[in-house]
């Protein structure tokens, strides 16, 4: 099957080579020419597990190109819509120029019987606005929004082994036709059993913007739970640990720390809350600004800590922060906790050096003003505090009596609760996780 991928960004470089995995032909189209020229070459523009071996293997089998111009795009059956949808600046909601521009620069080359599928994660209404605006130029053709779940870090995995596909399509013999074709782009998934799901266009954009809502309140409940734990002597992760067994419950994503980033959750729940705004239904989403505000309280908290840790005063001190991206895995610095405390801790006087084995050039970009060190030893040499902020395994796996060597005093913060706190203390550091007493 001919496909084009439009946007190859954290999400659509990662669906381009996918599908051509699958065994589709397929042509991935940006406006960064750049990462076009990157990309085909095989090098990928961002770090991502596994994702340079498919992108090598693919462009091998000749089933793989990249394009800056819309006209490849051209006798494509399925054409994927992978753009950004980021926060307005200053305001909560979306901002959908870019899917915009991809439709306008997609619709003139539009056949009969092609499917456009919206994969950006979109406020509801989105989908039939789009169809109405930009599809009347192909009548023939057809819209489809099949919301992308895949992680950071498990972002091949969860692309061509999701949990499940959802379609949502229009009705009639259209929607037919469109799940169909959907059906044949992932023939290779379903056959395995995946679970697909078809449903309306607005059903299917706000499971999207419903998933990542649960995530964010899931992680933001345990972090209120973690200030609990702090005001009354007890341990988050004693207590995740106990409800998580409730199969209701659950223990994935109940770690506390420093919050939720990165360039989905936090921007999808405040674009879905200026949506309800928009529909009349805000009531119903009151709940997401506490979420937010839990997630954001624990940046200042952690900031607080490091305080304390540093016997009341920043000025002057010596702080290494282990880990720049918002995730471990991944290089993805937007909305990164860790650099948004690292900034904060600059900015009330210590001095600050930042480690990181992927982010270090996309946070520098974002960061100028902050000081950056590659090398792990280095970033530890004469350390009055470390704080871990991203867990990479390099970290976790971090020998407490040989880092006690490095450092000018054995004062750790463990930003993400990943550390084991027996054997730090007994390698002489004081160490403060979060939510612990
Ligand atoms: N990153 C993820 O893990 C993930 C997962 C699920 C859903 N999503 C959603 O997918 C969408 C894309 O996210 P992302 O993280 O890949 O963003 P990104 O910023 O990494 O990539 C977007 C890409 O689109 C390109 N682009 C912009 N306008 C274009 C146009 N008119 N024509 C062609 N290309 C254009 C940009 O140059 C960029 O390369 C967002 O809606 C996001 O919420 C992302
Ligand atoms: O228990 C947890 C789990 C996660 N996090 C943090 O939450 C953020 C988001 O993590 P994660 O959801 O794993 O990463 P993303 O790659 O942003 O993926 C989310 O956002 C994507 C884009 O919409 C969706 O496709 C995914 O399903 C959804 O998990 C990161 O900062 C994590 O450190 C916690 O603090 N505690």
């Amino acid at each position: 099957m001919r496909i084009s991928v439009i946007g190859c960004g954290y999400l659509g470089a990662v669906h381009a080579a996918s599908m051509a995995k699958l065994g589709h032909d397929v042509v991935g189209i940006d406006v960064d020419p750049k990462k076009i020229d990157e990309l085909s070459v095989g090098h990928a523009p961002f770090f991502e597990p596994g994702l340079p071996d498919l992108l090598q293997s693919s462009l091998d089998s000749g089933r793989l190109k990249f394009s800056t111009s819309m006209a490849d795009a051209a006798g494509s059956a399925v054409h994927f819509i992978c753009v950004g949808t980021p926060q307005r600046k200053g305001e909560y909601a979306a901002d959908l120029r870019y899917v915009d521009a991809a439709f306008a620069g997609l619709a003139p080359h539009l056949s009969s019987g092609e499917v456009v599928v919206g994969k950006s994660t979109v406020p509801v209404g989105t989908a039939s606005r789009l169809a109405d605006e930009y599809m009347e130029t192909a009548p023939e053709a057809i819209l489809a929004w099949n919301p992308e779940f895949l992680r950071e870090g498990h972002a091949v995995k969860d692309t061509l082994h999701p949990d499940r596909f959802v379609y949502g399509v229009p009705g009639g013999a259209a929607g037919e036709r469109a799940a169909q074709a959907l059906d044949e782009v992932y023939a290779a998934s379903l056959s395995e059993g995946t679970p697909r799901l078809v449903m309306d266009y607005a059903t299917a954009e706000l499971v999207k913007t419903a998933a990542n809502s649960f995530l964010a309140t899931k992680i933001s409940f345990i972090n209120a739970m973690a200030e609990l734990c702090e005001a009354a002597g007890a341990d988050v992760t004693a207590l995740a640990d106990a409800i998580g067994l409730d199969d209701r419950i659950g223990r994935k994503f109940l770690h506390a720390g420093i919050g939720f980033g990165g360039g989905c959750l936090p921007k999808d729940i405040r674009a879905f809350m200026a949506r309800a705004g928009e529909l009349g239904a805000d009531q119903a989403l009151t709940f997401l600004r506490e979420v937010d505000a839990i997630n954001m309280r624990r940046r200042s908290r952690t900031v607080e800590l490091t305080r304390e840790l540093c016997d009341g005063s920043l000025i002057g001190k010596r702080i290494t922060v282990l880990g720049a991206a918002f995730k471990p895995n991944s290089d993805d610095v937007r909305d990164s906790p860790a650099l948004s405390i690292a900034a904060q801790l600059q900015l009330q006087g210590a001095e600050v050096t930042v480690t990181d084995p992927e982010a270090i050039e996309n946070a520098r970009r974002r960061f100028p003003e902050l000081h950056f060190e590659a090398d792990l030893a280095t970033a530890l040499t004469d350390a009055e505090a470390v704080l871990l902020l991203t867990e990479w395994q390099q970290y976790v796996n971090l020998n407490p009596k040989e880092s006690a060597r490095l450092v000018r005093t054995t004062h750790i913060l463990d930003g993400r609760n990943a550390l084991v706190a027996t054997d730090w203390r007994a390698a002489g550091w004081s160490y403060r996780g979060m939510g612990r007493a």
